[in-house]
């Protein structure tokens, strides 16, 4: 593989523009799939606001569903919001190469599985963003704060693909940490997301500061994330408690902060309930893990979807 790999992004919204536009400063060539901000990317290319400068890029080529790539991508970076509904396995089909490495860079748990028995002979990165990035029109993305990736291969390990991504990001200006236990940063970062995404819904859009500064919000959340934490270790990821005080001391430290279910919500789109939030209950019921709070917040959403007329 060539030193300045090429890269494919597949759902170039908030999270794919952002880390295309980091790999296109590495030297990249960065082709980007788009859906509804086709027209507008092929006009004006990505524009992106951000506190590391203007990181607006002309993606080299510029793809729809349906069409045929010129050549298949080194890397094939898929930001796709994880829903049921949407089937990712068949969105990547037309894109992956023999060798392609698959990369992932989207919320949640269990979320390799499918792709992985789908293309067992492509190495799959899996990819934890801790990032405030928005789209605010079509093809025009925010990034306001962080841009941190946890990377490693699914299910463990670190390859020296694994490392070269890694490199190219650094040189793009993003702190990265490389981990021979993807799975487990992944139970890491669902001890904030599981709680805070769903709560934030349910609490009709409310931020961090609302959240944990309404009489008994801190108490609820620490509740939520010690049952995360059960969950987790009864799947063979024990953590430290501390990890309770660390994430609210931390959230605490944070400006107030509507995260990306909470602005899904918001903006009358479909949040990731199933990947942040059932996927954990699922597990935990496998187990025999009792998950009151977590089981209640994924009802109380269905109910609400239900009301919606959606899933
Ligand atoms: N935003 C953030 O700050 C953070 C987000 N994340 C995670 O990153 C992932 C991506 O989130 P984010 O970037 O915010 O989401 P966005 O909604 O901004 O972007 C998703 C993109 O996928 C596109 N898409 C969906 N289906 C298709 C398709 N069939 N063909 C082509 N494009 C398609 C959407 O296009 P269309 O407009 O047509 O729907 C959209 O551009 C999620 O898992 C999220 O939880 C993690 C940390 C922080
Ligand atoms: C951790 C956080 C809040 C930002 O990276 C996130 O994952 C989200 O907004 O969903």
């Amino acid at each position: 593989m060539s030193d300045n790999p090429s890269i494919l992004i597949v759902g170039a919204g908030a999270i794919g523009s952002f880390y295309g536009a980091i790999l296109k400063q590495a030297g990249c060539s960065v082709s980007v799939v788009l859906r509804s901000d086709y027209d507008a990317v092929k006009a004006h290319g990505i524009r992106i606001k951000s506190p590391l400068g203007d990181l607006s890029f002309e993606p080299d080529r510029v793809y729809r569903d349906g069409d045929v790539p010129e050549a298949v991508p080194d890397f094939l970076i898929l930001c796709v919001k994880v829903l049921p509904g949407v089937n990712r396995v068949a969105m990547v089909a037309p894109w992956m190469g023999e060798k392609t490495r698959l990369v992932l860079i989207e919320n949640g748990l269990d979320i390799e599985k499918e792709l992985a028995d789908a293309y067992p002979h492509n190495p799959l990165i899996s990819c934890l963003a801790f990032i405030a990035v928005s789209r605010k029109d079509s093809g025009v993305v925010e990034h306001k704060a962080y841009g941190r990736l946890v990377m490693g291969l699914y299910p463990q390990g670190i390859d020296d693909h694994c490392r070269q991504l890694a490199r190219l990001f650094k040189n793009g200006g993003i702190n990265i940490d490389l981990t021979e236990h993807v799975v487990g940063e992944r139970w890491r970062k669902c001890l904030w997301n599981t709680p805070f995404n769903p709560l934030s819904v349910i609490a009709n859009g409310a931020d961090t500061q609302t959240i944990l500064e309404t009489e008994g919000g801190e108490e609820l959340v620490r509740a939520m994330i010690r049952e995360v934490m059960e969950v987790a270790a009864a799947d063979g990821y024990p953590m430290d408690e501390s990890l309770i005080d660390k994430n609210i001391e931390g959230t605490r430290r944070m400006p107030a902060y509507k995260n990306s279910m909470a602005l899904d919500y918001l903006n009358g789109r479909p949040i990731e309930r199933e990947a942040v939030l059932g996927n954990v209950v699922a597990i935990a019921r496998r187990h025999g893990i009792p998950v009151p709070h977590l089981n209640t917040m994924l009802v109380t959403l269905k109910m609400r979807a239900a009301l919606e007329g959606r899933d």
